[in-house]
């Protein structure tokens, strides 16, 4: 017999069980739109270039678009792809009735301005939520006319299902990228949390982190966030996705981890996302939700989509 393995004193907060219930959603949400307006929402996911992780993300992407029974589109794009043809696409897509939803894949080559491209797609067919009228939409509390960014509305469902009442609990994001950091904290705030943002200029980090009773790590640093940063009990969202090398799994092998030391701060937390197998399958989930959304106002009627976001 083998020893025992350690159990985590931590719940996991479990991608593999709660994004299947948002796909739920989304495949009923999908068939009333169908069956009660004849539309179908439409997913336009965009790729330039050759990296292979942005390649699984988008294959992923297109798969569960076809699971949920949308009409999906990839476009693949040489690196060599101008700003002005990917701006065309984009302007494409914006007229296509099919479309209800446009995703360019991030990082684009440097040659082309992420900006620019964002900014170009019909802030109502943008369901990574990072079109400037969306953020402003997100901001300023326009939650019924905002697609929101999915990764960040991913964690929010995650801590959730934990604390269905997350309001005056001490919330700390670390990280402040336009696609993660700022909109989470943005959503934390909705939620009537106490709000700090943390990034590389940050002092004492660690103080920072054990203050908070839900702490959102999204820094791209693998095992970064000590089990000691961890306040006890806390509730930790782990969005980071880091490539390691797993020597023992095989030369050259490599592994995922997040941005947190997960054998660790599993010890201290109250609940905590692994990885992979966490927030990273909530943000395919809340793809295809801003999908259905996106559509169900398209067709005049939002209600179909918003149920989805709804218990
Ligand atoms: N699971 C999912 O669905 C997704 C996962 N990811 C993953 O999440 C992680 C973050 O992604 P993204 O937001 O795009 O990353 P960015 O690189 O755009 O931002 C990283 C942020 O972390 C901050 N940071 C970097 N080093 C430190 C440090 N030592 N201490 C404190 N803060 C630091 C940076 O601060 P500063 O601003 O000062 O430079 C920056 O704000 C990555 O691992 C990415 O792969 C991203 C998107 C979706
Ligand atoms: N415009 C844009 N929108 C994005 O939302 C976007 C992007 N660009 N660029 C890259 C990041 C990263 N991202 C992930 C999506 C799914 C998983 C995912 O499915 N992860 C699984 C499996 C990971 C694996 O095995 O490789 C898991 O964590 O269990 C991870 C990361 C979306 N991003
Ligand atoms: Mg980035």
């Amino acid at each position: 017999m083998s020893e025992p393995q350690a159990r985590p004193k931590a719940q996991i907060i479990a991608g593999k069980v709660i994004a299947p219930q948002t796909i739920d959603k989304v495949k009923a949400a999908r068939e009333t739109l169908e069956a009660e307006t004849g539309v179908k929402p439409g997913l336009a996911v965009v790729i330039v270039g050759e990296d292979p992780a942005s390649q699984v993300y988008v294959r992923n992407k297109g798969l569960k678009a076809e699971e949920c029974g949308f009409h999906s589109e990839t476009h693949r794009l040489p690196e060599a792809t101008s700003e002005a043809e990917l701006l065309a696409l984009i302007t494409r897509l914006n007229a296509d009735p099919k479309i209800h939803g446009i995703l360019a894949q991030l990082p684009l080559p440097k040659h082309i301005s992420e900006k620019a491209v964002i900014a170009a797609i019909d802030p109502d067919k943008d369901v990574d939520g990072l079109s400037p009228i969306n953020v402003g939409r997100l901001v300023s509390g326009l939650a019924d006319e905002a697609l929101v960014s999915c990764t960040p509305a991913g964690c929010l469902v995650m801590a959730k299902s934990v604390t269905p009442d997350l309001s005056g609990l001490n919330a700390v994001v670390v990280g402040r990228s336009n696609i993660v950091g700022k909109p989470v904290a943005h959503l934390l705030l909705a939620e009537n949390c106490t709000v700090t943002i943390a990034h590389s200029r940050t002092r004492d980090l660690p103080s920072v982190c054990r203050s908070a009773d839900i702490l959102v790590a999204a820094v791209g640093r693998a095992k970064m966030i000590k089990g000691d940063w961890v306040k006890p009990g806390a509730t930790v969202i782990d969005v980071g996705i880091n490539r390691i090398p797993a020597p023992e799994k095989g030369e050259g092998k490599t592994r995922l981890v997040g941005d947190v030391d997960f054998d660790e701060a599993a010890e201290v937390a109250g609940a905590i996302t692994p990885v992979p197998g966490g927030v990273g399958l909530m943000t395919i989930a809340m793809l295809m939700a801003n999908t259905v959304i996106a559509a169900s106002r398209k067709a005049g009627r939002p209600e179909i989509g918003a149920g989805i976001l709804k218990g």
